[in-house]
């Protein structure tokens, strides 16, 4: 364990003296020779590197000092790639990365064009299967069991679950779907009682008592050894003895929910005793059918910050090793806090409002709100799907749900938006977080997608503020809007620090709002772009060249209205949005004057290309795509050749 007091040069010291045997792995042929003593050193050395190396980078430092000693055994025990190793989610595939070539890249780590904080198919050939949204490794292990078996191939098929990651519904199809195919693969279970927040539910309580079913684990190893001393027996006693085994197990409640999916379960076992491991792992590999292996960790193992608070260390900014103080940025409070703080000042004076949130407590800004309302925020585990056909009912019983979710996470429940939410007309407000590009996460978790794929769906009103006090205004007005659902979209960034209405007022549904006046074409811009809009339109009044700009602030219905006007003027007209052009907010304009039969107005939009943007900052991300000031203005100078002529006398 990395105690705290100790100063950053004695760990860089240690770490760079202590790594003999860190150093010499560059693959998992590396490992074969290793006694069980040196896999235990190589454990504290991988360790001491994920703490150093993240206290510089940041990541997902707990979740991979749980799972050093099982990603291990792993690649010890089984040949990947030839075995597939699937991680579920994957920010837990650190240690899979350090052994697998990939260790002098993790000062790279979640950086622009560096190494990606998830599993990365085109980083390594032992890198079969991406993810980055929850619970999908056990569909995907069974397609390949599925594709292994029909190519008649023989290799290993491993799943590696969290507790967290196995209350995702989608788990859960697949073990009924696995337990009926019989296919022979592995799924490690790595029980460590949290998902970022505690875990939840009835599946988290039910792992909770085998964990603490000691007497079923002494007992059952009794048993075993009582077996065992039985001479090679066949037939009719072996079958007895085998019910009673079962019973036994049934009786003592162990594993037996895996049993009755049709898993052979294994375990629970200490994931951080290498040899419990090792055994368990063996055991398992001789197992036919599919098999289910219980390992029980601990979230942030060896370096006492993250093992005490394994909530705040699962995803972590940099840090003192030392004394765990994590690096902040100072500045205006974040769009996530602002919402949190509304809706409490909301709640007291409204109690049909009620949050729910799958999984995302801290990062949905609900901490607070549920010390204060302890029975009015529902975590319902990693089930976005469930939360969505949730929040329906509770507005159709006459409450407020108010559904926070992350853009990306939200794409989980595309059907229950449709089919339950908005075709039923409910009073659900959608608090949809993470709006835009989110850095370092990367292309698995940008909100670029929800405004395409919700703006099309009848009844849904969509907001997106300019800045953190018109979110306050935006959650006042979806409060008090009964017609129907609506959505206030926010990105992951700080607010501009501008001063906040101590009493917000609710917005006229469908209103823009011009921010700055011009004739020389007009900006409509969403959320966060209209800093980027206002540094554009500075550029083109150097030129003599003013600019409108627009805070388009509902994204649907749109301001037809001021549409029409601007069509009449015939200004040119860019859509700046952070989010998919292919459907976007831009798209919805061009249709507008189609559907009008205004044709030849000219409209550009900016937004995100038909591409997936890798991990980075956001600025970054922009960049890539060009979500610039410059950019804006050169297009917005191209589309004005006649003006350009008349104020500049160029043609
Ligand atoms: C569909 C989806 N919802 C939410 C998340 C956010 N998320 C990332 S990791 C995590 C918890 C996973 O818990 P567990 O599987 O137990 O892994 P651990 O971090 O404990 O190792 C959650 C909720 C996600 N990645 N995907
Ligand atoms: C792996 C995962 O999905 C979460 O840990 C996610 O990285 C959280 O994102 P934020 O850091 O934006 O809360
Ligand atoms: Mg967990």
């Amino acid at each position: 364990m990395l105690h705290l007091g100790r100063t950053r040069t004695d760990a860089v010291r240690e770490s760079e003296e202590s790594n003999v045997l860190l150093d010499q792995i560059n693959g998992p042929q590396d490992l074969k020779a290793l006694t069980t003593a040196q896999l235990v050193q190589l454990s504290g050395e991988i360790r001491q590197f994920l703490i150093e190396k993240l206290s510089v980078t940041g990541g997902h430092l707990a979740p991979n000092l749980g799972v050093v000693e099982l990603t291990l055994a792993m690649h010890y025990l089984f040949d990947s790639p030839d075995d597939k190793f699937i991680y579920d989610v994957g920010h837990q595939s650190y240690v899979h990365k350090i052994l697998t070539g990939r260790k002098d890249r993790f000062d790279t780590l979640r950086k622009y064009k560096g190494l990606c904080g998830f599993v990365k198919r085109s980083e390594s050939e032992h890198d079969v299967w991406e993810a980055g949204h929850s619970s999908t490794s056990l569909s995907a292990a069974m397609g390949m069991a599925l594709a292994r078996d029909l190519k008649g191939d023989s290799n290993r098929v491993i799943a590696v679950i969290g507790d967290g990651a196995l209350t995702g519904g989608m788990a859960l199809e697949a073990l009924n779907h696995i337990g009926h195919e019989k296919k022979n693969l592995m799924v490690i279970l790595n029980d460590n009682e949290m998902s970022i927040a505690p875990n939840v539910g009835a599946l988290h309580h039910y792992l909770g008592k085998i964990r603490t079913d000691r007497h079923y684990q002494k007992a059952k190893d009794d048993l075993q050894q009582l077996l065992n001393k039985i001479p090679a027996i066949g037939g009719k006693l072996a079958k007895t003895a085998e019910r009673f085994k079962d019973s036994l197990k049934y009786l003592l409640v162990s594993g037996i929910l895996f049993e009755q999916f049709g898993f052979t379960y294994l375990g629970p076992v200490d994931g951080h005793d290498i040899e419990q491991v090792l055994d368990i792992l063996k055991q398992a590999d001789h197992v036919t059918g599919p098999v289910l292996v219980h390992v029980l960790t601990v979230k942030g193992k060896g370096y006492s910050p993250a093992e005490a608070d394994s909530f705040k260390w699962h995803g972590i900014t940099p840090y003192k090793i030392e004394s765990g103080q994590v690096v902040k940025a100072v500045g205006p409070p974040v769009y996530t806090d602002v919402f949190g703080d509304m809706l409490i000042e909301l709640a007291e004076k409204d109690d049909r409002i009620i949050a729910v949130t799958p999984a995302m407590p801290g990062g949905s800004g609900l901490l607070k709100f549920a010390y204060k309302f302890p029975n009015r925020m529902i975590d319902v585990g990693i089930a976005e799907q469930h939360a969505g056909t949730m929040s329906a009912a509770l507005a159709m019983e006459g409450l407020k749900p108010v559904f926070a979710v992350y853009s990306t996470f939200l794409q989980r429940a595309y059907d229950q938006v449709v089919h339950d939410i908005c075709r039923q007309n409910l009073n659900v407000i959608f608090a949809i977080d993470r709006a835009g590009f989110v850095g370092p996460d990367g292309e698995t978790h940008h909100g670029v997608y929800d405004i395409p794929f919700l703006r099309h769906v009848p009844n849904i009103v969509i907001m997106m503020p300019k800045d953190e006090n018109e979110l306050r205004r935006m959650m006042k007005t979806a409060v008090e809007y009964n017609d129907g659902p609506i959505a206030v979209r926010y990105p992951r960034i700080a607010g501009l620090g501008v001063e906040l209405d101590k009493d917000p007022q609710p917005l006229p549904i469908g209103k823009w709002e011009t921010v700055r006046e011009g004739d020389s074409g007009v900006i409509l811009a969403v959320g966060p772009m209209l800093q980027v809009a206002e540094e554009a339109a500075e550029l083109l009044k150097r030129e003599g060249l003013n600019v409108q700009i627009v805070n388009a602030r509902f994204i649907k219905p749109l301001d037809e209205q001021m549409l029409l006007a601007l069509a009449a003027e015939g200004k040119r007209m860019i859509v700046l949005e952070e989010g998919a052009e292919l459907g976007g907010f831009g798209s919805s304009v061009l249709e507008f004057y189609s559907l009008k039969g205004i044709y030849g107005h000219p409209v550009r939009i900016i937004g995100v290309p038909d591409i997936f943007v890798e991990h980075g900052t956001i600025k970054e991300q922009r960049q890539e795509v060009g979500l610039t000031a410059e950019r804006v203005a050169t297009e917005l100078k191209t589309m004005l050749p006649r003006l350009m002529k008349r104020v500049t006398g160029q043609p």
